[in-house]
């Protein structure tokens, strides 16, 4: 007698501290790039989807900002943000980088996570095994099985494709039976004007210093195919910071700078909308925009 396969379906977070590797696994795990990344913390500002979708499965990640000590009202937004995922997912999956020792940055996570959270399944996950040598990635999975019980302990490496399947499968193990929730070939259910303003931010951010990244943010303001073309589309974004000196950097020697990232973003854009593009780039100063209801709420952080 055979039985019908079963196919699972639901949701997954990858959890941790600011700079852990999350975005960077999600993007592994999907094959495509949908989280931006960078070297820089707080990089994610938003609750970005993977879908992963295989014949017996399908798995929608959830991306979500790094956690820290909020010291602005946008902080507590994305603290806010990160428990109300917590809450909705069917398995979380806490991340440290085997690269860092753990802190009581992850222990209030891992604390915080028991309380919200106290009946899901939590993975334990060490990041970028590639960085260190294998005895160092044991002592790493050893620290850390003790700073809570973890349904399964996994080092992957993003970078290197290594034990990225190995995760997904666990992942998948914990998912209630169910049909799919979203069509195949679809990788992600975030709106395209939010991808386009994130692959700005991200082009805008390479390279800068430390204390710009937090103050960045974009809009689209305008997308539009160009009339009487259908291989051309018109996209006009607004970069925000927050001092005029923090725009004399983004724009760079005579905009050069802004030169460069419009490039840059202009070529991803492009590969995501399967058009040429005409990128628009206008940076503005939004004096303080992180302290202020208004303007976020504006930029989308409700
Ligand atoms: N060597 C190595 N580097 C990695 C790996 N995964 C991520 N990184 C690097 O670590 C940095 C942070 O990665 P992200 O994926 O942006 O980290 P995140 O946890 O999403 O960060 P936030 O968005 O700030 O929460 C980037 O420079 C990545 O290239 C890995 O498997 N190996």
């Amino acid at each position: 007698m055979t039985t019908a396969p079963v196919h699972r379906s639901g949701f997954a977070c990858f959890v941790g501290r600011p700079n852990a590797g999350k975005s960077t696994l999600l993007n592994a795990m999907v094959g495509t790039a949908v989280a931006i990344t960078s070297d820089k913390p707080q990089t994610t500002r938003r609750a970005v989807r993977g879908i992963v979708t295989r014949p017996d499965a399908q798995l929608v990640v959830v991306d979500t900002p790094g956690m820290h000590k909020p010291r602005t009202l946008l902080g507590e937004r994305l603290d806010d943000l990160v428990r109300s995922v917590w809450s909705d997912v069917d398995v979380i999956a806490f991340c440290v980088p085997a690269d860092e020792a753990i802190g009581p940055g992850d222990r209030r996570i891992v604390a915080e996570l028991s309380e919200q959270a106290p009946r899901t399944p939590v993975l334990g996950v060490v990041t970028k095994t590639d960085k260190v040598r294998p005895d160092a990635v044991a002592a790493q999975l050893l620290a850390l099985s003790a700073v809570r019980e973890f349904a399964e302990l996994v080092p992957v490496s993003a970078v290197r494709g290594e034990q990225v399947g190995v995760l997904c499968d666990l992942l998948v193990a914990r998912l209630p039976e169910g049909p799919r929730l979203y069509p195949d070939g679809e990788v992600t259910d975030e709106p395209v004007e939010t991808r386009i303003a994130e692959l700005v931010r991200e082009a805008a951010l390479d390279g800068v210093r430390d204390e710009l990244p937090h103050s960045l943010a974009a809009q689209v303001t305008e997308m539009v195919p160009r009339e009487g073309r259908d291989d051309l589309t018109d996209v006009y974004v607004t970069i925000y910071v927050e001092r005029d000196s923090q725009k004399a950097i983004v724009l760079g020697h005579r905009a050069s700078r802004l030169v460069a990232v419009g490039r840059r973003a202009r070529a991803r854009i492009e590969e995501l909308l399967g058009t040429r593009v005409y990128l628009d780039l206008h940076v503005t100063v939004a004096k303080d925009w992180q302290r202020d209801p208004k303007q976020l709420r504006r930029l989308g952080f409700d």
